[in-house]
């Protein structure tokens, strides 16, 4: 459940005086997402979602994340929109909070993966890579080494009761993989969680990538690893190559991968793995006494995690 802000009549009334999109039909809190107030607009122009942003967003990120959604949109990604108001910003505020107004996209998020919605997700991906390019602002990855550390530092002493012996095993994980990150490969803005339910689909095609709260400048491969992870798994854990080759394949049609980048994605996935991990370790051990929203499985990227230390190679993600 997502809707933490509460939004009378009036509030709304008064945020939407400064826009031109005509009356207000209807205003509905969306359930979905866990990190900001989401609300599905309907006024006489249209359909539009309304986002509150809550405690978890730095609003100093705000005009990355909202500049970023409009250059990809202008670019011809299917991208939300900010709309701006009539003093030209699209970052507001309403019931004192940062809050913008964005186009409503088409599609759902798949609930069943198939090999089809892979293809075009590398390809989609691979063209907002491309086209984030020329972006202009830069935001550094947040969730990287010093955001692991920081994050392992306040589990120390309690990640064991998960599961025995996971302390050691992220501490070895983190000094592995700090020796052998690569430093050298393409890099430049990335989506950083693009995960099924932030990308919408029509049949086979993806008609809306949203949630650009954490995209930051990193290397572009890391982006596909981060993909590798949430796709291409299957509910029983078992890797789908298929689903991987399918992804890469994609992805290579729009953006070659470089044979360094191929051969660093096994190291790619592992981090990409403990990144998910370390957060949702986090989360979990931190939850918020009747909170809404229940925290997910860390478990479940530690298998992630054991899988790809345990490859022998590219190969094993179907590349030839
Ligand atoms: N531009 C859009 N068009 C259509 N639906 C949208 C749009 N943006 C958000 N939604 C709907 O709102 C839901 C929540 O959005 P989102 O995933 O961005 O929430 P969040 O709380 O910011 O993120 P998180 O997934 O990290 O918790 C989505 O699953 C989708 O149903
Ligand atoms: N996609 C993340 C949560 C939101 O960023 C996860 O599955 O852990």
């Amino acid at each position: 459940m997502a809707v933490y802000t509460d939004v009378p009549p009036e509030a709304l009334h008064a945020f939407l005086a400064d826009y031109d999109l005509g009356a207000v039909r209807s205003l509905k809190g969306i359930t979905e997402g866990v990190e900001n107030s989401n609300f599905l607009l309907e006024t006489e122009r249209g359909r539009y979602i309304l986002t509150i942003y809550e405690k978890r967003v730095d609003p100093a990120d705000l005009p990355f994340f909202l500049g970023l959604m409009e250059h990809l949109a202008r670019h011809g990604l299917p991208c939300p929109l900010p709309v701006h108001a009539r003093d030209g910003q699209a970052l507001r505020r309403i019931l004192g909070k940062p809050a913008a107004i964005v186009s409503f996209l088409e599609g759902r998020w798949p609930r069943r993966i198939e090999a089809g919605h892979c293809t075009a997700l590398g390809e989609a991906l691979a063209a907002l890579h491309l086209a984030a390019a020329d972006f202009g602002l830069r935001r550094p990855n947040a969730l990287s080494f010093a955001g692991w550390r920081a994050l392992f530092a306040g589990c120390r002493g309690k990640a064991d009761a998960i599961l025995p012996g996971l302390e050691a095993e992220i501490a070895t994980e983190l000094e592995e993989l700090a020796r052998l990150w690569p430093n050298d490969l393409p890099a430049g803005v990335i989506h950083a969680d693009l995960f099924p339910d932030n990308v919408f689909f029509a049949g086979d095609k993806v008609t809306g990538i949203i949630d650009f709260y954490f995209a930051c400048n990193d290397l572009l491969a890391y982006d596909v690893a981060i993909c590798l992870n949430a796709w291409c798994f299957e509910q029983d854990g078992s890797f789908n190559v298929t689903k991987a080759k399918a992804l890469l394949q994609g992805y290579r049609q729009r953006r070659p991968l470089s044979p360094d980048e191929v051969a660093a994605l096994p190291v790619l996935a592992r981090g990409s793995a403990l990144r998910f991990l370390m957060t949702r370790l986090y989360d979990w051990l931190h939850q918020v006494e009747g909170a809404l929203v229940k925290p997910k499985d860390p478990r479940e990227y530690l298998r992630k995690l054991r899988f790809h230390r345990g490859v022998a190679g590219p190969r094993a993600y179907g590349l030839g």
